[in-house]
């Protein structure tokens, strides 16, 4: 997946706008607000060196009326900061969110369309850590440090306009000492960049080996291997507290430098300002104000370079979730002006089809087969000959490296994705139960098919019985990943919920855990129900189902070695001779 990190900051925050394009929406209005607000902080220290040099050491003594309005004017500015201060921070918190919503959105939804391959080779803990914590590393920057960052910027623009306005002299003394931290801040930048980069990486390796374990909680337990799965956790823990430590180091250092340019400023500005007093080209009210104007100054050049660390970090998390978005969809969907699947079993062709898996060998080689409308096919193999690959293939899961796949005639690259999901439906091995009713789970076949339509479903796969027998019938809680339920009642439910969809071409990895014969007999007679009047195609690793089936594929090294009807193809011998005669010695 597209890690994103070639991407330069100035060009992750372009890219970042586009994709979020709330995010520029009434950019200028908050601007403006937030130029008012620092415009009614600066107007204090003027209203200070006003009462001094003219309210109280004015020509004529002192003048109370002048000294009061000062005071007026400065509490209205602060009233009139506030206010706007107030307003910029409801804009940004709401234009932010905003566009942080439709970040997410756009992520999780192109997640669905990253290549499977990606997705079981990027770990998912990594993949969820880009849409959930570097997102709010976003949030979090572009609410406050994006705040603080305006306020900062303008605070600095206005505060030296004035210091201008007051001595041209102290304005290049305060700006002399902060020229050091200036100059280093491009350096400071690439080395917080590559910090939090790393840091934003480490967060998500964190997460994926903290979630293994939990997701895989049984294999640890019974294998007792926690303290290998402790030692893997406490490692990546620490790997994360370095490389965070290494980033705050840099921060530290960074914000000590603001802090020591704002003490030699604050100092040299009282120092040169009562020698430029004594020379007379400076009152004390100024040199009071600029005290004042110099405090303005500092503090948002401390706080731009902790907005610059946010900022890093943010960015370093922006860079991994635009990777996401970067990163290409690899099936092509031909949308709703794609070709349309009809409505009647499918015939299915292979088109001298060749398969590898990135970097790998062929897994395919030269599938060259038909396959007639309706029927029934057993695929067999040795473990590891390709059947899986095959179904993949066949489902348009992946599409070839060579060749094509057509049904009913169509190429499944001009097809239709909706046509495509609706009329051919995969059922794996282990089909993923969602924590929830039973009646939501079978519902993933088919959204629209009330409660008449599931019961006749299940009806028609003879499993009424076994729906009655279920404490809360439709309305049973089949537990995470459907553990409240044996391993065959969830066959049962993936049936269900395969008969609902209504496909034309049903393809089904057969599950191998078995199942008491009562549940095997009903498996075996709702597969019987589910396969009738549409083409079938089993991954079989059952006996009876290569019995059962109109016609064997054996496959070997990813190559179509034999193919016929069951007895046929047992007196031939070969491949499909040894598969079953280790099948019938099983069995006796
Ligand atoms: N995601 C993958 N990346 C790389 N190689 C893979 C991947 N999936 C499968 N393979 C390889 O492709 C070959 C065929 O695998 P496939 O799963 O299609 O075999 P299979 O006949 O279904 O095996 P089984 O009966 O054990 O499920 C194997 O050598 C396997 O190692």
């Amino acid at each position: 997946m597209d890690s994103g990190e070639n991407i330069s900051a100035w060009a992750t925050i372009k890219r970042g706008a586009e994709i979020s394009p709330e995010l520029k929406q009434g950019f200028w209005g908050t601007m403006a607000l937030a130029l008012l607000g620092t415009a009614g902080r600066v107007v204090v220290p003027i209203a200070v060196q006003q009462t001094l040099d003219k309210g109280i050491n004015g020509p004529n003594g002192v003048d109370q009326s002048y000294v009061v309005a000062m005071a007026l004017l400065a509490a209205a500015a602060m009233v009139l900061t506030g206010i706007s201060s107030y307003l910029m921070t409801a804009r940004l918190f709401t234009t932010a969110e905003r566009g942080l919503a439709t970040l997410r959105i756009k992520a999780f939804r192109h997640v669905h369309d990253l290549p499977l391959l990606t997705q079981n080779t990027e770990r998912r803990g990594a993949l969820v850590s880009r849409v959930t914590s570097d997102v709010d590393q976003v949030s979090q920057f572009l609410v406050f440090g994006g705040i603080i960052g305006i306020i900062s910027v303008g605070q600095i623009v206005v505060a030296t306009v004035i210091m201008l306005f007051y001595s041209w002299q102290l304005t290049i003394v305060v700006w002399v000492c902060f020229l050091p931290l200036f100059g280093s801040l491009q350096y400071f930048q690439r080395r917080l960049s590559e910090s939090y980069g790393t840091v934003r990486q480490m967060v998500g390796q964190m997460l994926s080996v903290v979630a293994e374990p939990v997701v895989g909680a049984l294999v640890v337990r019974t294998h007792a291997i926690e303290d290998r799965t402790q030692a893997r956790i406490d490692d990546s823990i620490r790997r994360y507290q370095a490389a965070s430590t290494r980033a705050q180091g840099l921060t530290a250092f960074s914000f000590s430098l603001g802090g020591l340019s704002g003490g030699l400023a604050n100092a040299l500005v009282l120092i040169v300002g009562i020698w430029l007093g004594f020379d007379g080209q400076i009152t004390s009210g100024e040199v009071l104000a600029f005290a004042f104007l110099v405090t303005l100054f500092v503090s948002p050049v401390q706080m731009g370079t902790q907005v610059l660390t946010d900022g890093q970090n943010a960015i370093a998390g922006w860079r991994r979730v635009i990777g996401i978005l970067d990163t290409p969809a690899d099936l092509d969907d031909p949308g709703t002006t794609g070709e349309q699947l009809p409505h009647e079993p499918l015939g299915i062709a292979f088109d001298h089809v060749e398969f590898r898996y990135p970097d790998g060998p062929p897994v395919l080689i030269d599938v060259d087969l038909e396959i007639e409308p309706g029927t029934r096919v057993a695929v067999v193999g040795e473990t590891g000959s390709g059947k899986t690959t095959f179904a993949k293939v066949l489902t348009r899961l992946m599409d070839p490296t060579a060749g094509s796949v057509r049904l009913a005639g169509h190429d499944l690259r001009d097809v239709g994705f909706a046509s495509l999901r609706r009329r051919v439906v995969l059922v794996p091995q282990e089909g993923f139960l969602f924590d929830s009713s039973l009646r939501d789970n079978v519902l993933y076949g088919d959204l629209a098919a009330g409660t008449e339509r599931i019961r006749e479903a299940i009806d028609e796969l003879g499993l009424t019985d076994w729906l009655d027998g279920l404490p809360h019938g439709l309305d049973t809680r089949v537990g995470q990943r459907g553990e409240s339920l044996s391993a065959g009642e969830r066959q049962l439910v993936a049936l269900i919920r395969a008969h609902l969809a209504d496909p034309d071409l049903l393809v089904l990895d057969e599950a191998t855990s078995a199942v008491d014969p009562a549940l095997e007999m009903r498996i075996g007679r709702a597969l019987e129900a589910l396969m009738s009047g549409r083409t079938s195609v089993t991954i079989a690793h059952r006996l009876t189902t290569a019995e059962n089936a109109d016609e064997v594929i054996v496959f070997d090294r990813g190559r179509v070695a034999q193919r016929g009807p069951h007895q046929a193809l047992v007196a031939e011998g070969g491949i499909y001779g040894r598969l079953h005669a280790s099948w019938t010695a099983q069995q006796s």
